[in-house]
């Protein structure tokens, strides 16, 4: 990847998202006259986790997660009347993913095909997620995962909201870090012997 690619992404995937969620939010804040509503970003596995093969991109998407969850945690979210979340997917059958090459991705070769297949999800997976997030009584501060086999609440944070505490719900447990989630993913493979 050269240098301006490296621009031009962060342009487009950092920059452009904190611009326009910025912009969205003065026109919806209920304080400000607006409406109120809910703002959820889109990030990326590769925002909760780290992939040698996307540095940037990695970096852009921990940076669109950090900066959404950081506009979710403000002490007027209940004035503003609006909720930040963010929708994190795995990989995802569109055009983006499905046309990445050794130029975009580096160390391509060590992922065999097969395996990229596999944790390629229907793009329904993905809006399955999203639309959990727009259905959801309350979102504010929620970081979602959502993947073929998954979806799951990495965060729900209604820091400035009526509720207060971490959590993550899948099928309705709770859990909120590492080592909840491989708690929670123990129980589950208990209760499937
Ligand atoms: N497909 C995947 O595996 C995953 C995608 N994502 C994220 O989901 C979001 C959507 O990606 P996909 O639907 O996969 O990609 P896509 O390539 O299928 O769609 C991207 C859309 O962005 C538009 N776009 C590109 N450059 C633009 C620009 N400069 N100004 C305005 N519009 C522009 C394109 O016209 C296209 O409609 C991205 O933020 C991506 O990082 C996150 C995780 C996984
Ligand atoms: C083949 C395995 C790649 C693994 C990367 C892991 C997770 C990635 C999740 C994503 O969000 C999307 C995947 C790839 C995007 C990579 C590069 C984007 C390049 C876009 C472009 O330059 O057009």
């Amino acid at each position: 990847m050269n240098e301006s690619a490296i621009e031009k992404m962060v342009a487009l995937n950092l920059t452009s998202t904190i611009r326009g969620t910025l912009m969205a939010a003065e026109h919806m804040r209920k304080d400000k006259g607006g409406h109120g509503g809910r703002i959820i970003n889109i990030s990326s596995i590769a925002g909760l986790e780290e992939f040698a093969m996307v540095p940037v991109y990695c970096s852009t998407k921990h940076a669109v997660r950090a900066f959404t969850s950081a506009l979710a945690m403000a002490p007027d979210i209940p004035l503003q009347g609006v909720e930040y979340a963010v929708l994190c997917p795995s990989p995802a059958a569109t055009d983006m993913f499905l046309n990445i090459d050794d130029v975009k991705v580096r160390h391509l070769d060590t992922v065999p095909p097969s395996v990229r297949q596999a944790v390629t999800a229907p793009v329904e997976c993905i809006t399955r997620g999203f639309m959990k997030l727009v259905s959801l009584d309350q979102m504010n501060g929620a970081i979602l995962y959502a993947s073929q086999t998954e979806m799951t609440f990495r965060r729900m944070d209604n820091v400035g909201g009526v509720t207060k505490g971490r959590g993550v719900t899948k099928e309705g447990s709770i859990c909120c870090g590492r080592r909840e989630r491989e708690e929670e993913r123990e129980r589950d493979r208990e209760r499937e012997k």
